[in-house]
């Protein structure tokens, strides 16, 4: 479980997240919809400790990850991340590239880390590409190599920044079915994410952001259908 209290993060004088309380227990699919700007790719950077904090704490399964002494390698092992940049090893085969995190971060041998890689690989559909370099996957495919290395690390939690947005939109499908895949197999998943088919159709519940603060939170049946605040109403219908 991600419990999150009062949690504040400025970028100097700009206060980007305002007090944010937020609870994802484990089987969850959260989705985060709202503005550029508002602080969603800012809450997750928070979660994994990719940046500091100025107030609150975020707990992981009980391990409070900003405070002095936290183990952070161990609570990145947890948390997988995917980012809106496909990042991986361009000297590296799919295979190479998932196999190496087993191997160097979780000391994993060479063969168990390449069935690893080989079986997470089948999972994001890429199983016909194990010895191909990834200048040569598209987009879409890059992004699912990308999701197949955090996996990987065997995490109890994924957190996607805008995994689709740097995609051609023929790509987009692609990459939100391997989502979908994930969501439907139990992940624990927090999505920032524009794709407000993928909010509505695979969240339990979506998360929107004004000006770094929850604003509203609910199942997707209300947040589309029943919006309330006023900034999310105008939100929606500007994206409609
Ligand atoms: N490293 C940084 N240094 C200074 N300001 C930053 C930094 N990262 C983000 N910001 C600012 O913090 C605010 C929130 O950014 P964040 O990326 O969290 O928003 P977002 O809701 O994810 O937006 P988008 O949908 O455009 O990605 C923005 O005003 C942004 O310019």
């Amino acid at each position: 479980m991600i419990e999150i209290r009062g949690l504040e993060k400025f970028y100097g004088s700009l206060q980007v997240l305002k007090g944010i309380d937020l609870d994802v227990p484990n089987g969850e699919v959260l989705s985060i919809i709202g503005a550029s700007g508002s602080g969603k790719s800012t809450l997750l950077y928070c979660i994994n400790a990719l940046e500091a904090i100025e107030a609150g704490s975020v707990v992981v399964d009980g391990i409070d990850v900003h405070a002095k002494g936290t183990d952070i390698n161990a609570l990145r092992q947890k948390l997988g991340m995917v980012f809106q940049q496909w990042n991986s090893f361009p000297h590296l085969t799919t295979l190479q590239n998932v196999a190496l995190a087993p191997q160097i971060v979780k000391g994993k041998s060479k063969a168990e880390s390449r069935e690893i890689a080989a079986r997470q690989l089948e999972h994001v559909g890429l199983g016909d590409k194990f010895d191909v370099y990834p200048s040569a996957l598209s987009g879409g495919q890059q992004q699912r190599l990308a999701i197949a290395r955090a996996l990987a690390m065997e995490p109890e939690y994924m957190l996607f920044d805008e995994a689709t947005s740097a995609l051609d939109p023929e790509l987009v499908g692609e990459v939100l079915d391997t989502m979908r895949l994930l969501a439907e197999e139990g992940m624990t998943m927090i999505c920032v994410t524009h794709e407000m088919s993928f909010a509505r159709d695979v969240s339990d519940r979506v998360a929107f952001f004004h000006q770094g603060v929850i604003e509203e939170i609910d199942t997707p049946a209300e947040i589309f259908g029943s919006p309330k605040s006023e900034h999310l109403q105008k939100f929606l219908s500007n994206i409609r």
